[in-house]
């Protein structure tokens, strides 16, 4: 016992005196010994000999144990008030840590006080050393407690976005990838996301996750592009404390957080050679190993993988394990890049363009057909990403009651025009290629077609006939 106790003691002086404590007690001989004995050991204390003060403590001192006193009046042998000040202090924070004092007889009460919330219990007059030892184990528990409500409120906030985001398309690139998304509810296959930068591949991991049956469970993302490399290990992994020199306490990494969900490893192709070794162990074997850490923590994730690099030709380079493709792809999805998707590009302006009228509370009534045609001339390198900021900055500027094309700006350097502008001298060309592309956009709908060329169905025709298409 002596042990246990010296043992706690050295526990509070290595806690670098945390933990607030208020103590209640109607006797200030009794507070003013308190407050000697404890001051050493802990950050700041704060005593009362009114109850009535609790609500003010518990609101603005917001301590981490209170010492509460059973029998406050001298008269008072019911214990009641005590029982009160529990309640009131329980009420005003539930997640409290409260010690009751009592006199040696009072045990049955303090029983009591137990059950009724309170976390410990000490007898006046105390000793010492189980003053201490009984003090630290409940500033060690409230510390707990208030850890435990943080990650709490990670892990909802994690799951919390919980709107479904919409994926929008209709062109039958995007109709293949939606299919796909469906079949694939309800399995816990890994994933791999192929496809180019701002074609939305996070979108679709974050569908993926909504219709898979962890959809109610941590969804982590790591963006390995944005990390520096010397980071991926700790970030992945997480270390114990001293693991390093910066390491002042323990980090969970995120595969051990996202275990019981799904793990989002954006731009895989970014892992050097050294980490696709730890991360096909840690897949295979479903643990991992904190930096610094002896043993092993089991982990049970889903995973996807998502990447615009060409994978394949990273093997054939040695740059990417082979072994660990074919542990992160056992469902490969290749999301186009927005300049195959035809007429996709003005579903998504549409879209956007409505968004962003109710963001700046703007009344912009759709696109010109000029201003359409500039759209689906365009050739996106930076997809649907680039299309969203170009309607953010169309709307914001524009003065037109519908978008025109001079509220588009493309770059100077981009490909569709050096196109346009090489063969604008041959008008049948020229002809050719816009009623192809109006053609695709269109998906082969003649009417829609002719509305984008700004011609009647059977100019359209008559055209088509004079090409041979
Ligand atoms: N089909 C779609 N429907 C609606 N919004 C989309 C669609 N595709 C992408 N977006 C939006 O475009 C933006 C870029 O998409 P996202 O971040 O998913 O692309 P990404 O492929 O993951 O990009 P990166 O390769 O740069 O990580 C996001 O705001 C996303 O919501």
């Amino acid at each position: 016992m002596k042990i246990k106790c010296n043992f706690a003691k050295e526990n509070l002086q290595h806690m670098e005196q945390k933990g607030k404590i208020l103590i209640i007690d109607d006797n200030e001989d009794v507070l003013f010994a308190l407050n000697l004995l404890l001051e050493p050991y802990v950050e700041k204390i704060k005593v009362t000999t009114q109850p009535s003060r609790i609500e003010h403590f518990m609101t603005t001192f917001h301590p981490d144990v209170v010492l509460l006193d059973m029998n406050f009046r001298r008269d008072a042998i019911s214990g009641q008030e005590g029982f009160d000040c529990l309640e009131q202090i329980q009420h005003l924070d539930p997640q409290a840590v409260v010690i009751f004092m009592t006199a040696y007889s009072d045990t049955d009460k303090a029983v009591r006080a137990i059950k009724a919330g309170a976390t410990d219990f000490i007898s006046k007059p105390w000793e010492k050393e189980k003053l201490l030892a009984t003090l630290s184990s409940a500033i060690q528990l409230s510390l707990s407690r208030k850890e435990v409500g943080r990650l709490q409120e990670q892990v909802s906030a994690l799951k919390g976005d919980e709107t479904i985001p919409e994926l929008i398309g209709n062109s039958p690139a995007m109709s293949k990838v939606k299919e796909t998304i469906y079949k694939l509810s309800d399995t816990d296959a890994n994933i791999l996301i192929l496809g180019e930068n701002g074609t939305g591949k996070d979108l679709v991991a974050r569908l993926l996750k909504h219709f898979s049956p962890r959809s109610g469970d941590a969804f982590i993302t790591i963006d390995l592009g944005s990390i520096p490399e010397q980071l991926f290990e700790s970030e992945l992994f997480g270390y114990e404390k001293g693991a390093f020199t910066d390491a002042r306490k323990a980090k969970p990494g995120r595969m051990e957080v996202a275990s019981g969900g799904t793990l989002f490893l954006d731009e895989i192709g970014n892992l050097p050679l050294a980490m696709q070794a730890k991360l096909l162990t840690a897949i295979e074997k479903r643990c991992i190993t904190r930096l610094g850490a002896v043993s092993p923590i089991d982990i049970n994730v889903r995973l996807i993988c998502a990447t615009n690099a060409n994978l394949r030709e990273l093997v054939e380079e040695g740059k990417f394990r082979q072994d660990l493709l074919y542990r992160i792809n056992t469902i490969e999805l290749h999301i186009p890049p927005l300049r195959e998707r035809g007429e996709d590009i003005l579903l998504l302006a549409e879209h956007f363009l409505n968004g962003y009228n109710r963001k700046y509370k703007k009344e912009i009534r759709g696109l010109t057909r000029e201003a359409k045609a500039k759209l689906m001339r365009y050739s996106w390198p930076g997809n649907v990403r680039e299309l969203q900021h170009t309607l953010e900055r169309a709307v914001i500027l524009s003065e037109n009651n519908q978008l025109r094309p001079d509220d588009f700006f493309f770059p100077a350097t981009d490909k569709s025009r050096k196109e346009d502008e090489d063969e604008e001298l041959n008008l049948e060309k020229v002809e050719r290629r816009t009623v192809e592309r109006a053609l695709r956009a269109s998906g082969g709908n003649m009417s829609r077609a002719a509305e984008l060329l700004g011609i009647t169905r059977y100019t359209l025709y008559r055209k088509l006939e004079k090409l041979g298409l």
